[in-house]
């Protein structure tokens, strides 16, 4: 429909594509990748969430990721996916490796469920929590517990858990989820298709290495992928040390198709929207394989 909102969203749209040289829709268009792409809310932090909403959505982006519930119907009213709802839970360092946060853990995330599956949102982030003294055994066991108990709504209501693997050597020291062998285990023993794994390449990059391998071996247990450089969470060019184009092209092989979504911060300090998107624009040319 043609309102004065869907004028100035166009408006917009147009405008910041051509000033980052691009035409006012996606030189490749999204539905002819083999990738889903999305984007963090995060990445648009500098500009009009309108602005960055349509920016991105001309680049060919077609999801945003770990977005808010307050959020979840402008990122939708733009034609974008949320592809990982965010929100619940007690943050990274606090999640479900310790029994007494199962009762308030579970009770927010059974808030939660039916009202992102009544949005079309289909996937939820949530975090083991930090060691904090305790064996990777016990965590495991214990998370199980905990996220066994969400399974029966989960698979009710078509939403699944993802769990982030985060590196606990550079960003989060002490997080449990470490590594994607123990997420593997937890998956297997939670048992449930909507129990399921973030591969964050970049913080597995940190932690394991051998990328690949690992992500074919893995590939059943893991519902979403993040992206960024390493050393540095920038972009993911060729300046860093991740040769992205290959990872992506073994993720195709897999034929998984989820969301691949670009959690990074450019490089370049203090870019200006333009050179933000322009940034982005190069990341997608990278991992479009
Ligand atoms: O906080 C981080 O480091 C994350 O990757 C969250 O997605």
């Amino acid at each position: 429909m043609l309102t004065r909102r869907n004028v100035l969203k166009a408006a917009a749209a147009g405008a910041v594509a051509s000033a980052v040289g691009l035409p006012a829709r996606s030189q490749t268009p999204a539905d002819a990748r083999k990738i889903k792409f999305s984007v963090t809310g995060g990445f648009g932090r500098s500009m009009p969430m309108d602005e960055f909403l349509s920016a991105v959505k001309s680049l060919g982006i077609e999801a945003i990721d770990l977005v808010k519930p307050d959020d979840w119907k402008t990122v939708q009213d733009h034609g974008l996916a949320v592809s990982l709802g965010s929100g619940p839970g007690m943050g990274i360092k606090n999640g479900f490796n310790r029994p007494e946060y199962h009762d308030a853990l579970v009770a927010d995330y059974e808030k939660m469920i039916p009202i992102a599956a009544d949005a079309g949102v289909t996937s939820l982030i949530c975090f083991s929590g930090n060691r904090n003294g305790m064996d990777d055994q016990t965590g495991l066991d214990n998370s199980a517990e905990g996220l066994k108990r969400l399974m029966p709504l989960c698979e009710q209501k078509g939403v699944t858990l993802v769990m982030e693997l985060l590196n606990s050597k550079v960003n989060h020291p002490g997080y449990m989820a470490d590594h994607t062998a123990w997420g593997a285990e937890l998956c297997k023993k939670v048992g449930s298709d909507r129990f399921k794994l973030l591969h964050d390449i970049y913080h597995m990059q940190i932690m394991e290495g051998d990328l690949i391998r690992t992500i074919r071996d893995n590939i059943d247990v893991i519902a979403h992928f993040h992206v960024a450089g390493n050393p540095g969470r920038h972009d993911p060019d060729d300046t860093q040390e991740i040769y992205y184009p290959a990872v992506m092209r073994a993720i195709v092989e897999t034929g998984y198709d989820g969301y691949v979504a670009f959690e990074y911060s450019p490089a370049k300090k203090n870019p200006t929207t333009a050179e933000r998107l322009e940034s982005l624009k190069n990341a997608i040319a990278v991992c479009n394989v």
